[in-house]
């Protein structure tokens, strides 16, 4: 299913585009070692568990989903689908699964949120701190449930299919509609190797939204998030977009949930592609999944309701999976549901 609609994607958009929603930094070795460490896992089921029918609902940070699924911040949506990101919202709502609104969105968040269900917004910190201060305003006020604060972009990575393709800036037209400051004119998006964990101090201090650290790999960093007050964590190596040579995701979640051991959330994202990944990362430590590609998959290839068909299969295929296991809820999935090999 999501191979067909990916072949579909890809027949819809122009090749640079789809180099671009596609690649990863490097020679994507991270971006290939994320779908490999889900494929080399080897589940355990347990039999004659009587579980009944599954109930996959789950609450995170006060946000409650269909299932532990959300939609992970990708750019640009507009040039995947003419609807953007209004086609990604529709689509997460129909579906009931959580939609995490990219900094680099190509719609107005004001926009975005008349559409969506419950929405997070994903946030590079500025070195423009008043400006900073002032999207988190805004995005509070269009009804943001949380923030997510993507901290493994000191730099970009180095995309080499989009150096080929020449591939650096939106068409005319598009724009990051949330960079635009107070006199109208929109701002590029700064990457800052400056930041610190005093920047996470600051950003608390102006907002009571939850604040989600993603793109932690190390424990010992998933150790300090807690000690910095984050409320959740989401294991990422930005779909092997930034470092290439990064640890797969699947690989690095066990050692980050331990060292969290339950304090926080943790979410995980990279190569989810079936209902077994998904119930392979909650064997693993995560309490839900966010889905980068697939959805982009989705949105180029039918708009909201492409999105919609990616989520609910992905939502359908977690739950036969449960019931094969044997395992009622996502949160009664039990570590010993996966084997090392
Ligand atoms: C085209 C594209 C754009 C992305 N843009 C962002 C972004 O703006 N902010 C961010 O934090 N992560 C971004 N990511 C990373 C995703 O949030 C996520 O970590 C990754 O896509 C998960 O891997 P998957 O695509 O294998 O599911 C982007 C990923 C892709 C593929
Ligand atoms: O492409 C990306 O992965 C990404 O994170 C990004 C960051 C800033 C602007 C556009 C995309």
């Amino acid at each position: 299913m999501l191979a067909e609609l990916r072949a579909r994607a890809r027949d819809a958009l122009e090749p640079a585009h789809w180099d671009y929603f596609e690649g990863g930094a490097g020679d994507e070795r991270t971006l290939r070692a994320n779908e490999e460490a889900f494929a080399r896992v080897r589940l355990v089921p347990r039999v004659l568990r009587a579980t009944g029918p599954r109930d996959l609902r789950t609450t995170l940070l006060g946000t409650e989903l269909r299932a532990p699924i959300l939609v992970a911040p990708t750019a640009f949506h507009r040039l995947a689908h003419r609807d953007g990101e209004l086609a990604t919202a529709a689509g997460a709502a129909a579906a009931g699964a959580g939609y995490v609104v990219s900094m680099a969105a190509t719609t107005p968040v004001e926009a975005i949120a008349a559409v969506a269900g419950p929405w997070w917004f994903q946030l590079y910190l500025q070195p423009d701190r008043d400006f900073t201060a002032a999207l988190v305003r805004r995005v509070e006020a269009a009804g943001c449930r949380a923030l997510v604060v993507s901290v493994d972009s000191p730099v970009f990575g180095r995309r080499e299919r989009d150096h080929r393709n020449g591939f650096h800036d939106l068409p005319a037209g598009l724009c990051c509609e949330n960079l635009r400051d107070a006199a109208g004119a929109v701002r590029d998006i700064a990457m800052d190797a400056g930041l610190g964990w005093a920047a996470i101090g600051w950003l608390r201090g102006i907002t009571g939204l939850p604040i989600v650290l993603k793109g932690v790999l190390h424990p010992a960093d998933a150790e300090l998030a807690v000690e910095h007050g984050v409320s959740g964590l989401i294991v990422s190596n930005h779909g092997g977009r930034q470092l290439d040579g990064a640890v797969a995701t699947a690989d690095a979640l066990p050692a980050v949930a331990k060292a969290v051991g339950g304090r926080l959330p943790v979410l995980v994202d990279g190569g989810v592609r079936r209902g077994a990944d998904i119930l392979a990362a909650l064997a693993l430590g995560a309490d839900a999944v966010l889905v980068g590609r697939p959805v982009l998959w989705g949105l180029a290839a039918g708009g909201a309701d492409g999105v919609r068909l990616v989520l609910d299969s992905l939502a359908e295929d977690l739950d036969r999976v449960l019931a094969l296991a044997g395992v009622r809820t996502p949160a009664a999935v039990p570590p010993d549901l996966v084997v090392s090999p």
